[in-house]
Order: C-alpha cells, then sequence, then structure tokens
C-alpha cells in the first residue's frame, strides 16, 4: 500500500490550518492532559513493556531501566485501559540528532588505536505525527532520498517480535540482528520502491529495515498510526554519520512513543540523563546494524550524546571504552564534501593491504596516528586550551595537519582531497584534514581566527566553481534533542508559538530552510523549546 490515510495527494499530512493551529490554551490543555495520563502511569507502573503504547508522549517518566515485566502483558494492558479510561491523542513532536567527524584516528581505530570524534551542527529532524485511532497505518517519509511508504500496522509480523524466545525490551542491550527477525522485516520491506532504480531502492530499503525492526521492536499491535516524516542537513554517505543520525532520531521517537524515557529537561540529574541517552543509542546501534551489517558504534554514541568522544575498540570481542570529552572545545569549522563517491571497506582494505606489504613501517604511522590522537586529547584536557586560546589553536590545527599527511601516506587521500587543502593551505585559512575513511567524502578544515575575510571569500568562490559542497559546522554540539510539542516561535504568534507546518516542513528548502524553519540553532541562536538531554561531566565505559 502506498499513501496513508488522512495525507494530502503529494503524500503529506497536512491538517487544514485552523485544525491544526492551537492557541496556547488549546495546547496547555492537550499537554495537561497527556502529562496527567503520565502521573498516573508512573503512579501506578514502575516497570515497562512495548505493550504501553499510549498515545500520550511523556516528558518525564519514572520508568525505571532495571525494572522487569512481572505480569502478563494482557493483564497489564486491561490495567491500564482501566486506569486511563480516555486517553489523549499526542501532539505531532519533534527529535533531531546530529551527524559526526571524526576529528582524529580514522583507520587507526580499525587497528586497535584510539579516534577522537564529535558531534556537528548538521543535523536530522524528525517529525512524528499521531494520527487518530480510526487509522491503522504507519508511514515513513524520508523526504530527502524520496521514500514515502505506508504500511499496514495489522499486517506487521508481531506474532514473532513478541514470540517470548524473541522478545526484547527496551531496556534490554541488543548487540546483534536475529536473522529470522531481520528475514521478516525484510519481507515487508520488499515492496518499497519497488520500482525505483537498485542504487536508490537500496537506500530506501535499508532505511525502511532500520525503521521496521526498531518498530517492531519497541512497539505492539497497539501502536498508534502515525507518519514519521524525516529531513536531514547531513550529506548523506559523505562519512558524517547521516545513517547514525536518523537511527537516533528513530530510537527517540519510538522509545518517547512507548513512555520509556524520562525527560530532557533542565533540572534533570545528569545520570538519569545517562541512562536515558544510553537507552537511545543502545537502539540506534540496532538501527545502524541494520543499515551497515558491522558498525564499529561510534557514530551512534556521538549522535546520541552529543560532544565529542574518545573510542578505542582494542578487542572486537568486547565493547569499547568511550570517553567523554566535556571540555571539547566548540571549534570554527569548514567541512567540504568533494562528493566523490566512496567505500569504506575499499579504504579500510587497502590499509590492510598496505600493513601487510609494509607491517613495520605501516604499523609506525598508525601508532603516530594514535599518538597524534593522545596528543590532541592532553591538549583540549589542558587548561591552557581556553587561557592561550590562540596558540592551542594552532597546536591543535597542527595536529590535524600531521594526521592528514599520515592519512595521505596509508593512501587513503584523493585529488579531490588533495585539491581542497592545496586551495586552503594557498589562502592560509586554516589546517585541513579528511575526515572518516577518506577516498572522497569530506575534509574538514580547522578555520584559523585571524583568516583573512577576503581569502575566506576567494575559497568558497573557488570550491563552488570546481564543483565542491561546503558547509559551516560546530564542532561539540548537543546530542538528541526534542522538541514537545512540535511548536516554535517562528512567526508573530505571541501567545504560544506556531505548530511546526508538516508541508511546510517536507518542502523548506536546502539546509538553511530547514534550519530556518525547526534548527536547534535556528539559523544562529539557539532556539527556545528544544530541549537535550545533559551527559555527566566526564565518564569513561
Ligand atoms: N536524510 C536521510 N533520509 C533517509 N535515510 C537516510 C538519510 N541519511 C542517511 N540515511 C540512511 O543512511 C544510509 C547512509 O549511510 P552511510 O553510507 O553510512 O553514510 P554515512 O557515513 O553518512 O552514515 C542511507 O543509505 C540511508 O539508508
Ligand atoms: C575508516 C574508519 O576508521 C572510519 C570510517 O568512517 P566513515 O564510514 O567514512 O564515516 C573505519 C571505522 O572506524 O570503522
Amino acid at each position: 500500500m502506498q499513501n496513508g490515510h488522512g495525507r494530502k495527494k503529494h503524500g503529506s499530512v497536512r491538517a487544514s490550518k485552523n485544525k491544526h493551529k492551537k492557541t496556547a490554551s488549546e495546547l496547555q490543555v492537550r499537554i495537561k492532559a497527556a502529562n496527567d495520563a503520565h502521573s498516573q502511569h508512573s503512579h501506578n507502573s514502575t516497570s515497562d513493556d512495548s505493550a504501553d503504547n499510549s498515545d500520550g508522549i511523556l516528558t518525564t517518566s519514572t520508568a525505571s531501566p532495571n525494572a522487569k515485566t512481572t505480569s502478563t502483558t494482557s493483564s497489564k494492558t486491561s490495567d491500564r485501559m482501566m486506569r486511563k479510561p480516555s486517553s489523549p491523542m499526542a501532539p505531532p513532536f519533534m527529535v533531531s540528532a546530529p551527524g559526526k567527524v571524526i576529528v582524529f584516528g580514522e583507520h587507526a581505530v580499525v587497528h586497535g588505536k584510539a579516534a577522537m570524534a564529535a558531534a556537528i551542527s548538521l543535523r536530522s529532524y524528525l517529525l512524528v505525527t499521531t494520527l487518530s485511532k480510526s487509522h491503522r497505518t504507519v508511514t515513513l517519509n524520508f523526504r530527502d532520498i524520496g521514500l514515502d511508504h505506508t504500511w499496514d500496522i495489522d499486517a506487521l509480523p508481531w506474532d514473532l517480535f513478541h514470540h517470548p524466545s524473541k522478545k526484547k525490551f527496551y531496556y534490554d542491550l541488543v548487540t546483534s540482528l536475529d536473522p529470522e527477525l531481520l528475514d521478516a522485516v525484510k519481507q515487508h520491506v520488499a515492496d518499497v520502491s519497488k520500482d525505483k532504480p537498485d542504487e536508490i531502492r537500496k537506500i530506501h530499503q535499508s532505511s525502511a529495515t532500520a525503521f521496521l525492526y526498531l518498530f517492531l521492536s519497541l512497539g505492539s499491535p497497539e501502536s498508534h498510526a502515525a507518519i514519521y516524516t524525516l529531513r536531514s542537513t547531513i550529506p548523506i554517505g559523505a562519512g558524517l554519520g547521516s545513517s547514525a543520525s536518523v537511527c537516533v532520531c528513530l530510537s527517540t521517537a519510538l522509545l518517547l512513543q512507548i513512555r520509556t524515557l524520562a525527560g530532557p529537561h533542565p533540572d534533570q540529574p545528569p545520570d538519569e540523563a545517562e541512562v536515558q541517552i544510553e537507552r537511545i543509542n543502545r537502539w540506534a546501534f540496532v538501527g545502524e546494524l541494520c543499515i551497515h551489517g558491522n558498525p564499529s558504534g561510534v557514530d551512534n554514541t556521538v549522535s546520541s550524546g552529543g560532544k565529542a568522544v574518545l573510542f578505542r575498540r582494542g578487542d572486537y570481542s568486547k565493547p569499547p571504552t568511550v570517553t567523554s570529552l566535556p571540555n571539547f572545545p566548540e571549534l570554527p569549522l569548514l567541512l567540504v564534501n568533494t562528493r566523490q563517491s566512496r567505500s569504506t571497506a575499499t579504504e579500510v582494505a587497502k590499509v590492510g593491504a598496505l600493513r601487510k606489504a609494509h607491517p613495520e613501517v605501516t604499523d609506525k604511522m598508525l601508532d603516530t596516528i594514535d599518538q597524534v590522537t593522545t596528543s590532541a586529547h592532553t591538549l583540549i584536557s589542558s587548561p591552557e586550551f581556553e587561557n592561550n586560546r590562540d596558540a592551542a589553536l594552532e597546536q591543535f590545527g597542527t595536529l590535524f595537519r600531521i594526521n592528514h599527511g599520515l592519512l595521505v601516506s596509508l593512501g587513503v587521500s584523493h585529488p579531490r582531497l588533495e585539491r581542497i587543502r592545496e586551495l586552503i593551505d594557498y589562502g592560509n585559512i586554516g589546517w585541513t584534514k579528511l575526515t572518516g575513511a577518506g577516498g572522497g567524502g569530506c575534509a574538514i578544515t580547522l578555520l584559523r581566527p585571524d583568516a583573512d575575510k577576503d581569502a575566506i571569500r576567494e575559497l568558497e568562490a573557488k570550491l563552488d566553481e570546481e564543483d565542491f559542497e561546503r558547509y559551516t559546522t560546530t564542532l561539540g554540539g548537543d546530542g538528541v534533542g526534542v522538541l514537545w510539542p512540535a511548536v516554535l516561535r517562528n512567526g508573530t504568534d505571541e501567545e504560544g508559538g506556531e505548530e511546526i507546518d508538516q508541508q511546510k516542513f517536507e518542502n523548506a528548502v536546502g539546509n538553511d530552510g530547514i534550519e530556518r524553519l525547526v534548527g536547534v540553532g535556528g539559523g544562529g541562536q539557539k532556539r527556545d523549546g528544544w530541549k537535550f538531554w545533559k551527559r555527566a561531566g566526564s565518564w569513561t565505559r
């Protein structure tokens, strides 16, 4: 089946303006109703199960990560129905998660060395619109890739996903996909974009697989009909973690819908926030498993918690060691996409082959990259970084340059990446390195604080002329955030802001259009309304 109910002919849902636009008091009634339903839930339930698909979205929850279901689903469901004779319809809400860059240590991290990765200000935005109970469909409307598919909720393989031998709960740690479940999902994904060219269909089906696997794992046959509309400012497949960001959005939205996330709110204790982030991260990793097969987990870790991490995977049979870098500076960064397609696997294999042919030399280079990463970590951990920022940036930039040189020596650069570096070096604008697997994809440039404005303008013109794509971003921003309900003060509505218009969101033009409409930065200052889970200062796990 294709377009869902209640949607316009072009595939979007757009309740009439009058119907969707609420006054502040109407909204407050809806929010209060949802919160009342929640406090009932909080008082009456210390456990959670995925049958709890009430339609209220909660901003607080007492569901314990350790709580286990002891009674049967059906008795709990009937209990709940007695407690909540009428549950309010959830307002549309939005979640957003950032992309990432690997700042230091790509490729070396494959060989057990450290990598430093940070969130970027490019983000994905997922609008969740709950439909009334008369609808029984779930729609994925991923505009950037032209995916628009609707499933009948009642036709999905709930029995298999809820079989006692298979059932996973929101607090479970899932580190691999169940082949039987994946197979069942694939059967329901086979119809997605069937008539599109292979390349496009593959992308659509991998996104759909991630969504359905999560929806079936976390939802229930009673799940409300909903539309999940996604826009992203992250270039796809350029090594900036677009897939992880999408998976973090999906995981967060679904966990919110089953009321298993507390917050985010400004007074939330960091330990509690940490539990929520980790819960989101675990399920996002499951989505990444669907898209990538064997992700390291660094992308979803950074996208969930934001800021920056030091990541090391010494022993592949064990979980990685992840250290948060709470003092990671917000750095001015230019991100340039070569638009050169590349395969991570091919680039990783190149380094593997070099290591075989020249083990000592290659290992020395990998060790040196490890030292570069460690030096960068020491630098940003020192109070000197802020006290003498210009000098510290110079050192940090030099480490960028060294890391890039080593990656060139490892054979994973590309003439288009070298062209970017050349243009930037000529203008003395900053320090450049490739980010991610190389062989194409993106380069990052740390801009000199005193870079000549004319030289920057000239560079931008050259990059445009030579068909590079450039983004301005900042390193080390927030992780996943929630806008609930999906109301922003975009317009002149003094009372309570304006509900995000589904059609405007779908049709926002380019990254600027998306940012202006819903962006967590709103194209400048941080925007009121968006809330983020804030991790404890520093931690290692
Ligand atoms: N804006 C988006 N809309 C829908 N799906 C997306 C979007 N961005 C990424 N994806 C999903 O993630 C996949 C790209 O992942 P990948 O090749 O690893 O690139 P990246 O390194 O940017 O994560 C796509 O094939 C698609 O399934
Ligand atoms: C080369 C590598 O270190 C980074 C690859 O990053 P990306 O797929 O280009 O985002 C591989 C890895 O860490 O798994």
